[in-house]
């Protein structure tokens, strides 16, 4: 089985991987790496890879906006979850003194805001695809300087000058699997116990489209959960990039669309809306939550 996932080798994109292979006990599994999450999803979309891993959202900094896009746009289902801690580093070949720019990935260097703006008000700051392809390009030059995961110094030669610098200790991104619909034999195995799936340990995925202007329409959408005592376990509003004003919802609820109360609740949705797209039903990936910062 094949996987794709934002390269070069050394990201957290691969990190996920390593961690959802780990917890589905996948034992031989190839990382495909892509230069962006589009074409990782273009990727899983047309079947040169079984399946795809991408981040969705961050603690610190909230939604992947592009991986809520193409959710949409997209006829990718969810067949997983995994949520990796992240600890960034700031790596260079040369040392503290020598550094004139600072490259990562956008996600990254907006998760150490504060640490940038105290300890290098005045570094040219330049983005790049993925933190790794950030740790690549600083192995050049001394005045380059990575924010990067620690595996990545190892990977491209790189001193570790300082450690934890994102703006809060307890910082994680929620990674989902991706697969086109027609499911490969391999992913079927690997997500079984999807097909029976019942308790709290599912969570399924859905985006709503609410006409603009249908006064209390959102009201009535949650209210279908409610009643059911179904947990959401997050809401989420995007531009339909229709105009201003105009939204999706992403819609995130505890419970597998197999359990008759979550399925009763999705058609009732459906009767109540424009649109509305189900993303999947996949197993929760529990993890330790922290409480410092
Ligand atoms: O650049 C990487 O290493 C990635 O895997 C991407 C990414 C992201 O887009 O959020 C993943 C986790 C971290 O939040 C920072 C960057």
């Amino acid at each position: 089985m094949n996987i794709g996932a934002l390269g070069p080798a050394g990201s957290y994109s691969q990190k996920a991987v390593d961690e959802w292979s780990k917890s589905r006990h996948v034992t031989s599994l190839e990382i495909v790496y892509y230069q962006d999450i589009q074409d990782v999803f273009e990727s899983v979309q047309d079947r040169t890879v079984d399946a795809g891993i991408i981040p969705i959202e961050n603690s610190i900094e909230g939604s992947i906006g592009i991986t809520l896009d193409q959710l949409l746009e997209s006829s990718v289902v969810i067949v997983g979850e995994v949520v990796v801690p992240i600890q960034h580093c700031l790596l260079s070949k040369g040392t503290l003194d020598d550094i004139r720019i600072i490259l990562s990935h956008p996600q990254a260097l907006a998760q150490c805001r504060q640490f940038l703006k105290s300890n290098f008000p005045n570094t040219e700051i330049r983005t790049t695809g993925s933190t790794s392809h950030a740790a690549k390009l600083s192995n050049e030059f001394a005045e380059m300087a990575a924010i990067a995961s620690r595996e990545s110094a190892d990977k491209y030669g790189l001193e570790i000058l300082i450690t934890d610098i994102q703006d809060k200790k307890n910082n994680h991104t929620r990674f989902i699997v991706i697969s086109s619909p027609d499911l490969s034999e391999e992913i079927k195995n690997i997500t079984a116990d999807l097909i029976t799936p019942d308790g709290p340990d599912y969570r399924t995925s859905i985006i709503v489209y609410i006409e603009k202007d249908s006064p209390g329409a959102l009201y009535t959408i949650l209210g279908e959960f409610a009643s059911r005592d179904i947990n959401l376990t997050r809401i989420e509003s995007r531009p339909s990039k229709k105009g201003l004003g105009d939204y999706v919802f992403y819609i995130d609820l505890n419970g597998s669309i197999n359990e008759k109360d979550i399925k009763e609740a999705i058609d009732g949705v459906a009767m109540k809306v424009k649109n509305i797209k189900v993303l999947g039903s996949y197993p929760i990936h529990h993890y330790p939550e922290q409480t410092d910062n």
